[in-house]
This record gives C-alpha cells, structure tokens and sequence, in this order.
C-alpha cells in the first residue's frame, strides 16, 4: 500500500497552549485508521490542519507526495481531501438534494445543473437517503442529517475522508447502520481517519489507531494492541487503572 497522508513533526500553538505537540504519523492508501485521545487531547485541532482550517504552527502535512501544510481549506479539498464536521453544518433551509449540490457546486468539479443533480442523488443513494431527496434538510431526523452530512463530504469524490465523531449521538441501532455504512466506503478503497469517542466503532472499523494525549502521540499500532497499552489506560482512567 502506498503512502496517502504523512504528518511530521506537526505542532499548533494557541497562545501559550499547545494543543498539537510534534505529532507524526502516517496513513496508507485504503487504510482505515482511529484517532483518540481523551477531550481536549488535540484530535479535532489535527482534522482542522489537515483539511486546512487551521495552519500548523511546525512541521509538515503531506498529502499523495504534495506538502499540503497551511494551504486554505479550498485549495486541500480539490486534492481530494473531505471531511465531516463535530456539528453538522447543513443549510436548512434547502432541500437534502440542493445541500449536496451545493458541495458539488464548490467542490472537486465545480459541477452545476442537471449533472450535479444526478450526481446528488447519487450520492444520496449511496448514504442510504434515497427518496428524501426533496424533502427540507431542516425535516431531518439526527441519523439522517449525519447521512446528508456524508453525501455532501462524498460529493468532494475524496480519496481521504476525515470523519470527526461522525457516529456521536446515535442510537446502538443507527450506530450499527453507520459502522456497515463506513465498511462500504472501505470496500471502496477510500482512506479513513477516524476521530471518534465510541469504543466499539472503533474496534469494528480500525485495523490500526493513533492514540494522542495533551497533544503528543501515545501509542500507534494494531487497535487491540494501542487500546491496552499501559499509557492510553493510565491517559483514559487513571493510574490505578494502568
Ligand atoms: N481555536 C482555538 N483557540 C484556542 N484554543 C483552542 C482552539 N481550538 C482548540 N483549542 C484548545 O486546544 C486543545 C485541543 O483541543 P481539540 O478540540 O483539538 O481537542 P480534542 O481532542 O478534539 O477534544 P474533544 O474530544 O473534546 O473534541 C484544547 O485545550 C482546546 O481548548
């Protein structure tokens, strides 16, 4: 597999605080990889500088090869770089259909009209939202809205998909509808990094994860290996715990 996503040496300081601290590690194309860390450890500060919401203060992100560290958002999305957000950002007022539009309006080809129309649907269909295409997005139940959050991330057509808690706040029934949701984009050969709180996801999903505390990389290795490692214990519950 080849290298898809490197991050060496990455920090982010906010003021006196630092968020990121020389953070590195890598992701192989297909690869389907949890990041974790307790609240506050810096795993969204991560998604927002590799999507280019956020400038690293050090080091360097790159992307296919491509250094990509501090370009804006829309000059890293049409690289091919998409991402879901903690809060879903869709525009209520519009239909399911012209939300995911509107993504393909801004993202990778700029499509419009009667092409990015079908392709919306497309889109939708493959978010399980096949039918609700003209129904307001403001109509939406949580699981749904999470769905069109994806259709408008897919709309980018990425090759990497940044998923920032995309599963939070479902139910166990649409929790398992997710999980077999993410596996399609798997068996897709799309890469995956996975920010995300919900311990069973992430031992469904991740073959492999990167366990971030107060900044610094823990532990990175198979899934059931980082999760017992003695630190990630210690960082999640505690010493007595370890
Ligand atoms: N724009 C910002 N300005 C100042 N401090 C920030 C900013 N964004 C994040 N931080 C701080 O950086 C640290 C890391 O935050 P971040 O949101 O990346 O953590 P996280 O691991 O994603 O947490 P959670 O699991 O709670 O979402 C926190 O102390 C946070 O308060």
């Amino acid at each position: 597999m080849t290298e898809i996503l490197a991050l060496s040496g990455i920090s982010k300081r906010f003021g006196g605080l630092t968020a990121v601290n020389e953070l590195s590690f890598s992701l192989k194309a297909g690869e389907v990889v949890g990041l974790l860390g307790p609240n506050g450890s810096g795993k969204t500060t991560v998604m927002n500088m590799i999507s280019g919401f956020l400038a690293p203060s050090e080091g360097l992100i790159a992307f296919k090869g491509e250094p990509i560290s501090g370009l804006p958002a829309h000059r890293i999305a049409p690289k091919g770089v998409a991402r879901t957000f903690q809060l879903v950002r869709a525009l209520p007022s519009l239909t399911v259909a012209e939300n995911v539009e509107t993504a393909l309006a801004f993202g990778r080809h700029k499509l419009w009209g009667a092409v990015a129309r079908e392709r919306a649907l497309h889109h939708l269909e493959e978010v399980g939202l096949a039918g609700r295409a003209g129904e307001k997005a403001s109509t939406l139940t949580y699981i749904d809205q999470k769905r069109m959050e994806l259709a408008r991330a897919l709309a980018a057509e990425p090759e990497l998909l940044l998923l920032d808690e995309w599963l939070a706040g479902l139910n166990p029934t649409e929790l398992l509808t997710g999980i077999d949701l993410i596996r399609s984009l798997e068996r897709r050969g799309m890469t995956i990094l996975l920010v995300e709180h919900v311990m069973d996801a992430i031992r469904a999903l991740c073959s492999r994860c990167v366990v971030m505390n107060a900044g610094r990389k823990i532990a990175d290795g198979p899934t059931f290996e980082a999760l017992r490692d003695p630190e990630v214990v210690r960082a999640y519950l505690g010493d007595d715990h370890a």
